[in-house]
């Protein structure tokens, strides 16, 4: 049992690394994918569930733990691992992004957001000081600073300013964190698309100081192509021996790219978000369960997965439940997408400690059908 959070690198090819976050609620194998429990409850699964797909850590979202329950009232009950019943480590984020995206009403200004809730309309504050005090009732155990995604795209001197204002509410976030040995703090780099931006962001945090260094700002729209772009400097720009986060990605070869460039952890509702909406990922590719060449097809969706899903049920079935909406459907293909997100996590860290992350990439790459299969 550790009392502080500490990150252990174990391996590196190239720029891809392997290694350990531990924690006071257990370790966090890196790279690390983390299935986002909103809610408090990741959707259509268990708990233990979520545990046997090989998940070491969930997201909890801060927004809308806030709105609904209160974060006053799961620290009433126990805090957010009680109350959801998972032991392993979360982390929370800070609600900011979510305020911009799902809120109505909302005014920023330097103290922070108020934003009238998108549940009942009532009215809601978040700032750097609120937002820790919030990610301390839930519990959690790594905590994100409070900032703003900068809008994609933005004119330079708009990202400029944003990203000083994260930079202003990072250190405000950190003075009102104080010092928590067992829980972690994490910055978020901003700066868009412009690498001066990304530099200045990267310094600013260093200089602050954290426990881990997230990469905000991507994954909004920029495309794959711009979002490896920054990818292909920005993680550089953190300090090598804590975590790098990478904030809402992503598909499967998002994923692998971002882990060649250098990243320990990502977050993504897109395996539990389209195991509800019919989109299957395997190793040969995406399977839309919905279309009629399932209805009668006895195989599994991957021969090779050992999930519940696979081990158990054809394609068939799967396309039934899918098109009569039966519960049994969001259930199985969420428990199939994690699965398969772990899996290929795992394979990642092998491959990195065995120094045959190229190989790796390019077999990935090769198996991969482009469209339906
Ligand atoms: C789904 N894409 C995505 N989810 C994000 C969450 C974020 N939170 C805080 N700060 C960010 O910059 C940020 C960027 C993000 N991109
Ligand atoms: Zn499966």
């Amino acid at each position: 049992m550790t009392a502080r959070i500490e990150f252990r690198l174990n391996a590196t090819d190239g720029k891809a690394r392997t290694g350990v976050i531990a924690t006071p609620r257990g370790d966090i194998r890196t790279p690390a994918f983390m299935p986002v429990g909103t809610a408090a409850t990741v959707k259509a699964m268990l708990p233990e569930s979520v545990a046997a797909t090989g998940a070491d850590i969930l997201l909890g979202n801060t927004y809308h733990l806030m709105l609904r329950p209160t974060a006053e009232r799961i620290d009433a009950l126990g805090g957010l691992h009680k109350f959801m019943n998972w032991q392993k480590p979360i982390l929370t984020d800070s609600g900011g992004f979510q305020v911009m995206s799902l809120s109505g009403l909302r005014k920023m200004n330097e103290e922070g957001v108020t934003f009238k809730s998108h549940i009942d309309g009532s009215r809601h504050t978040l700032t750097p000081e609120r937002s820790m005090e919030i990610q301390r009732l839930l519990g959690s155990d790594i905590v994100m600073c409070f900032d703003e995604c900068t809008p994609f795209p933005a004119e330079e001197k708009v990202a400029l300013e944003s990203m000083r204002m994260s930079m202003r509410w990072a250190q405000r976030s950190r003075d009102a964190f104080g010092d928590r040995p067992g829980h972690a703090l994490f910055g978020i780099q901003q700066g868009s698309i412009f690498r001066d931006q990304r530099a200045e962001s990267a310094e600013k945090l260093s200089d602050i100081g954290f426990d881990g260094y997230a990469v905000g700002g991507l994954a909004v729209g920029e495309g794959q192509e711009m979002m490896f772009d920054v990818l292909d400097y920005a993680p550089d720009m953190l300090p090598q021996d804590k975590p790098r986060y990478l904030m809402g990605v992503g598909k499967p070869d998002d994923i692998v790219g971002a882990v060649a460039r250098g990243i320990d952890m990502m977050d993504c509702v897109l395996p539990s978000r389209s195991g509800r909406t019919g989109q299957v990922f395997t190793r040969h590719g995406v399977v839309n369960i919905k279309n009629a060449r399932h209805q009668d097809d006895p195989r599994p969706l991957d021969e090779a997965c050992t999930c519940p899903a696979c081990r158990s049920y054809s394609r068939a079935y799967l396309h039934h439940v899918f098109r009569a909406q039966e519960m049994i459907s969001g259930m199985l293909l969420t428990w199939h997408n994690l699965h398969y997100y772990q899996e290929l996590m795992q394979g990642m860290r092998d491959a990195i400690t065995a120094g045959t992350f190229e190989a790796f990439q390019a077999a990935f790459h090769a198996q991969r059908a482009e469209g339906d299969i």
